[in-house]
């Protein structure tokens, strides 16, 4: 059987209000480079033959030329505007993909993750046709409730990461149906269409650069895999 060509919509198009800066996140340097030039390396190291799609906020696009220019990163990939939310971005990118073909959607802001990871999503997404990355809590759990919390059973949950990987036609109409609040993830929409989510292992040090201690982590990983 032919197999399938693999896309990677990487979305970078948010603001990062959370991390409190003047600068998007996904444009903020971690040893030396900006932290979407290490997510698409991520990326092409696990396949240089992947399509890579990233999505920017529209009134970003020259600045990221800029940004290539500056660091010499000459990496192929097709930048698309993103939309108001993290949904909107991802179907912007969806547009980019042609015909059937499996698809990895990605957040820009997790620059660490690894090429074992990535390659399980793609499989087990071939297979099942969706993958979805996620990892056990370490922490205790309690739900809140209108009394106060109460504690749950934290082997009953997984925190959820990117990749999360589909074949492109159940994305496609997933992401035909109109937004809804309760759409955090890719997972959320596809599941509203009936599809079956599949989990697949991922890993503690793919983090999503969110607030800003987490750049003190991201240094820190970064440091460590160039030591090798
Ligand atoms: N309109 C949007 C909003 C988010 N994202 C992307 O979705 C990923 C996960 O979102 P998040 O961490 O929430 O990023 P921001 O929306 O930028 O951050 P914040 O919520 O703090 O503003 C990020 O790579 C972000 O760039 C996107 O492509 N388009
Ligand atoms: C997609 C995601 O990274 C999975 O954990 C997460 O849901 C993004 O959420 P955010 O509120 O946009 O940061």
């Amino acid at each position: 059987m032919a197999q399938l060509p693999q896309y990677a919509i990487i979305v970078a198009g948010g603001s990062g209000s959370r991390m409190q800066r003047d600068t998007p996140k996904q444009f903020l340097e971690v040893a030396g480079k900006p932290v979407l030039m290490h997510t698409i390396e991520r990326f092409y190291k696990y396949n240089p033959a992947i399509r890579l799609i990233v999505v920017l906020p529209q009134e970003q696009l020259n600045t990221w030329r800029e940004l290539c220019r500056k660091h010499t990163f000459k990496l192929f990939h097709m930048t698309v505007p993103g939309g108001a939310t993290r949904f909107g971005s991802v179907k912007n990118g969806l547009d980019a993909v042609m015909g059937e073909g499996l698809v990895a959607v990605h957040d820009g802001v997790r620059p660490f993750v690894e090429t074992e990871t990535i390659k399980a999503a793609f499989e087990a997404a071939e297979q099942q046709g969706s993958a979805v990355v996620a990892v056990s809590p370490k922490d205790s759990i309690r739900e809140l409730t209108e009394s106060g919390s109460r504690a749950v059973p934290r082997a009953k949950y997984k925190l959820v990461q990117t990749p999360q990987c589909f074949r492109a036609s159940i994305l496609r109409k997933a992401y035909e149906q109109p937004e809804q609040e309760h759409f955090t993830d890719d997972a959320s929409v596809v599941e509203s269409t009936g599809e079956k989510i599949t989990l697949v292992e991922g890993s503690y040090r793919n983090i999503k650069i969110t607030t800003p201690e987490d750049l003190i982590l991201a240094e820190a990983f970064a440091s460590q895999d160039l030591q090798g």
